[in-house]
């Protein structure tokens, strides 16, 4: 079983520059030769050397443009290209995550959440990859050149510019802090408001029948208004970001500019390593300082993605923590593989011990309890007293604490559960029914299951009957159309097309129905566990009466403590 690292940092494999980014980078660069030949044109022009000075300079600028947009749209195709793969592994990474933990675990994410997150907020991380990390290796990069290109000519002009950069990267890092708490508050809101929307609508009728609509809409829409303000407190942080750099960098070109105008004017004479510049060399240290800015400008315009794509990283990262593990989610063993017998298998529990993830009290100290081959056995018991705990234990949905379970001989771990449960089938004590038609929700794309299985199981659950049934039409979400009976005949109609399992875990088959769709419910379970081993967790004497035993785990219990 796999524990998630909590130190493990989801942005390290995200960090490096790929060829792509690099190559984009280096396109930048271009504007060196670029800006060498506008300035050699300017002083062929000025020497009075005419159209001549200027028409391979031209030529040979357009071609180094055509040069630099090649490498930058090759390379932005890359990085975009890597990018989505990217988050492409990443989702299937979360889902895979989400798919192993315990489906009985109370701190799993909630499903608007999670839907919210692995939909919305991980788009975020493809600005991420393909504008901010190309623009903070530019960043990196292209201004150390410039800076030495502008040296060559004049260190009083490469101070100036090495003074007033490394004000923008300490005000970035100061504003960019607040934009990623921003950030990071504004998709928790977003994900909360999700999470509400999808309850609320869920439990819609509910709300509806105890008049408390009102007060859900209003509960709604203070939340839109405070996901407004956080939006808003990003973009503040956005423009701010955006109008510091802008400050700071007008200052440094405005100050060369001013002292290359007054060299060439022979105000200021010094700082160009004892000689004195000429219009084309002034001309060249004037066009690369906007240059050296650029980069830094670019990053500005894109550090708000460096801000969501960090919070859509860690968003992710929390979804794959999984504290409670379903066992064997990455066991891909068959059957046959693991030596699982066929026929209908005997149940052996020694000595197990079984309590919730954080929580002291124990559900089972030491249970012992043996099932024979085919036998049909009820679990009774109070409220709360562990038979559903101790069917999701037999189905390997929760592991047990301690204690040994067989079942058909074969020990139940973390190894064998996958396998195991191939042999089973669990209906639990609220089956969900998704939109679609009653076909679709009962073969629910399991492999193997075709049509005519699927009617046949139908025919036995008595479904065919049914309207809804009906082909072409289509149920709501969480079953809307079908009666509580109905919904338990779908239910029993999906186990009844398992037909090689042998092991069937019930929970609560007849609770809510009257005593006749009860007493249908209950001779259609019987007959589909003829030959079977069936355990069936129940408070209803009658279908109790109909097995081979019960056993009461309240009884068990009170035994203990006595
Ligand atoms: N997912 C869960 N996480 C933590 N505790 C749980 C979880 N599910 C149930 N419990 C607790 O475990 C105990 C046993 O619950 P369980 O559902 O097995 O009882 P039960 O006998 O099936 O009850 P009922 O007859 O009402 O269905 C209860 O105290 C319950 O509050």
């Amino acid at each position: 079983m796999t524990k998630h690292s909590p130190s493990r940092s989801p942005l390290r494999a995200f960090a490096s520059p790929d060829v792509g980014g690099v190559v984009q980078g280096a396109a930048a660069l271009f504007w060196l030769p670029q800006a060498a030949l506008l300035a050699m044109a300017v002083q062929g022009l000025a020497s009075g050397r005419g159209f001549a000075a200027v028409i391979w300079p031209a030529g040979a600028i357009l071609l180094l443009g055509l040069l630099r947009a090649g490498c930058e749209a090759w390379g932005a195709r890359r990085t975009f290209t890597r990018a989505r793969a990217q988050l492409t592994a990443l989702r299937e990474q979360t889902a895979a995550a989400l798919a192993g933990s315990s489906p009985l675990d109370r701190s799993r994410a909630p499903s608007g959440l999670a839907a919210s997150v692995l939909a919305e907020q991980a788009e975020a991380l493809v600005p991420y990859l393909v504008r901010y990390q190309p623009a903070r290796w530019r960043a990196t990069v292209v201004p150390i050149f410039v800076l030495c290109a502008v040296a060559a000519f004049s260190w009083v002009a490469a101070l100036v510019l090495l003074f007033a950069a490394p004000l923008i990267p300490v005000f970035m890092a100061i504003v960019g802090w607040r934009a990623k708490a921003a950030s990071e508050a504004q998709m928790v809101e977003m994900g909360g408001m999700n999470a509400f929307l999808l309850d609320r609508l869920r439990g819609l009728a509910t709300l509806r029948a105890l008049d408390a609509v009102e007060t859900t809409a209003q509960r709604l829409g203070d939340a839109a208004q405070s996901l407004r303000r956080r939006t808003m407190a990003v973009l503040r942080i956005a423009f701010l970001s955006s109008a510091v750099l802008e400050l700071f960098s007008a200052l440094g070109v405005a100050m060369v500019a001013a002292y290359v105008g007054f060299h060439l004017l022979g105000s200021l004479g010094f700082g160009t390593w004892g000689r004195t510049l000429s219009l084309g060399e002034g001309l060249f240290v004037l066009l690369l300082a906007p240059a050296f800015f650029e980069p830094l400008r670019e990053l500005s315009a894109v550090w708000h993605d460096r801000a969501a794509g960090e919070a859509a990283l860690e968003a992710l990262d929390r979804l794959q923590r999984n504290d409670l593990p379903l066992p064997g989610a990455n066991a891909s063993l068959t059957r046959a593989a693991t030596g699982v017998p066929g026929g209908a298998p005997a149940i052996a529990i020694h000595n197990l011990h079984f309590s919730w993830p954080g929580e002291q009290q124990e559900v089972f100290e030491g249970y012992e309890l043996r099932i024979a081959a085919g036998e049909h056995i009820a679990l009774m018991g109070p409220s709360g007293s562990g038979k559903t705990a101790l069917l999701s234990i037999l189905a390997g949905l929760v592991p047990a604490t301690r204690g040994e379970i067989s079942i058909g001989g074969v020990a139940l771990t973390d190894h064998t559960v996958a396998a195991l449960r191939q042999r089973m089938t669990w209906m639990g004590q609220a089956p969900h029914v998704f939109a679609g038609s009653v076909e679709t929700n009962v073969a629910l794309g399991r492999v193997g299951v075709d049509a005519p299985q699927v009617a046949e199981a139908m025919r036995f659950a008595s479904l065919e009957a049914v309207t809804q049934a009906h082909p072409g039409v289509t149920l709501g979400e969480g079953g809307h159309g079908l009666s509580g009976g109905e919904a338990v005949r779908l239910a029993l109609a999906r186990v009844a097309v398992h037909p090689h399992a042998d092991l069937l875990l019930v929970d609560e088959p007849t609770a809510h129905l009257d005593t006749e769709t009860a007493e249908r419910v209950a001779d259609a379970l019987v007959a589909l566990a003829r030959g079977k081993t069936l355990v069936v967790a129940t408070h209803d004497p009658v279908l109790a009466a109909r097995m081979d035993r019960a056993v009461n785990l309240g009884a068990e219990a009170l035994e203990k403590a006595a």
